[in-house]
């Protein structure tokens, strides 16, 4: 097991005459024997940020502890023992073709200076633990994404690695294959107690897998803590929006038409808070109705995140009251723009388009007082004018 320490990284790009500050000040610890997830739209520096805890992106400033020793300026033999000690798997498995799958972990057991009449029961052990020996002949052509993904695994364990370094290694799995990487690495994290840092877009992965999570977004971590305290209660808007578009649960179009009046709320809420009874208090407590038109429930781990769409209809001023009662209970509440919805958009870009004529209908509402206070400044000079004449 590994804690890995990132303190005020930095990596700038120079390409072309231009500058790219890929990763600025990023602080992060993953402690020993966790699985620790960074997620982030592309093109945020997570590929960047992971690839100066082995060095293979020298950063440009800050430092890279291992085992709380800074490794930053490592070279040499000193860089080939780091490299030892961090296994990588990437997105597109990097196998080599012209080899079979054992001599891919031989070439990795030869690089690792392990003796040639170990190899074969090295690679049989690794073969084993992956749940491929079978296809040790095999050439990466004939196996399916998933079985490469393995054997990239297998690989990267060869040398005893403390730490496993996952860049989207299963974006490119469907969604059946992608849960047996994920259940394979985290018995490989349980089992060997090897330190895992695992980059990924997908919500999927890190509701499953994740200890702690980091949310990246231009360079920099804009939130980070335990996994489902960050998805069910996210505060910045790379964090809502990933979690909003994972939990997002859709409304046919044509459902809109037939709605009654009142207002469409989305109710995000921890899957263990009894939503039910709230809805049914406000609803008696306010006189309105409530009717629950669609819901969705994602574990995180083992604890549940909610999503509910729900249609609340009556007097205005009691759905007022109404709505007011449900935003202070729920983790994140959100009216939706009907309009846009029965034009086909997703509840997550209704609640844009609503966020969006809200402030629209701010800066109306302060351009008209603006104009009023115009016209009676206006109106006052017109007065004092007058008065002046009739002197
Ligand atoms: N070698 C490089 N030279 C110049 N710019 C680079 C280099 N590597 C990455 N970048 C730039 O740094 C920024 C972050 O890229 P990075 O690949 O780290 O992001 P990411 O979050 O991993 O995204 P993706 O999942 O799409 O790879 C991008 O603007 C990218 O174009």
């Amino acid at each position: 097991m590994s804690t890995i320490e990132l303190r005020d990284i930095h990596v700038t790009f120079h390409e072309g005459g231009k500058t790219v500050e890929a990763v600025k000040g990023v602080n992060l610890l993953a402690l020993d024997g966790e699985i620790f997830g960074i997620v982030g739209y592309s093109g945020a520096g997570k590929s960047t940020l992971v690839r100066t805890i082995n060095l293979l992106e020298r950063p440009t400033q800050g430092h890279v502890l291992i085992d709380g020793e800074d490794v930053t300026q490592a070279t040499g033999a000193k860089l080939r023992e780091l490299r030892r000690k961090i296994g990588f798997v990437f997105q597109s498995f990097n196998l080599v073709g012209n080899l079979t799958v054992g001599q891919n972990i031989q070439f990795a057991l030869k690089a690792g200076g392990w003796k040639r009449d170990q190899w074969h029961d090295r690679t049989v052990e690794l073969l084993r633990l992956v749940g491929l020996e079978d296809r040790v002949d095999s050439y990466p052509s004939g196996l399916s994404g998933g079985q490469k993904q393995r054997v990239a695994i297998a690989r990267a364990l060869a040398n005893e690695p403390k730490i496993l370094l996952c860049d989207e290694a299963t974006s490119a799995l469907d969604l059946e294959t992608t849960e047996d990487i994920l259940a394979l690495l985290k018995r490989i994290n349980r089992e060997l107690k090897i330190t895992i840092v695992f980059i990924t877009h997908q919500l999927e992965v890190a509701k499953q897998v994740f200890d702690h999570v980091a949310v990246m977004e231009q360079g920099v971590i804009v939130e980070q803590g335990e996994t489902f305290d960050v998805f069910s209660a996210p505060k910045h808007p790379t964090t809502k929006s990933l979690v909003g578009r994972f939990l997002g649960i859709s409304l046919p179009p044509q459902l809109i038409e037939s709605l009654p009046a009142g207002e469409l709320v989305q109710l995000t809420y921890r899957g263990d808070d009894a939503l039910e009874p709230l809805i049914s208090d406000v609803a008696v407590r306010r006189g309105v109705s409530i009717n629950v038109l669609h819901g969705n429930v994602e574990y995180f781990g083992t604890r549940p995140i909610g999503v509910l769409i729900v249609l609340i209809s009556g007097e205005d001023g009691a759905v007022r009251q109404a709505l007011a009662d449900l935003k202070s209970k729920v983790l994140e509440f959100h009216v939706l723009d009907r309009a846009k919805i029965a034009a086909g958009a997703t509840t997550t870009q209704a609640i844009d388009a609503a966020a969006d004529a809200q402030v629209g209908g701010v800066n109306a509402s302060s351009q008209q007082s603006q104009a009023q206070q115009a016209q009676a400044e206006a109106q006052q000079a017109q007065n004092e004018q007058t008065k002046e004449e009739a002197r």
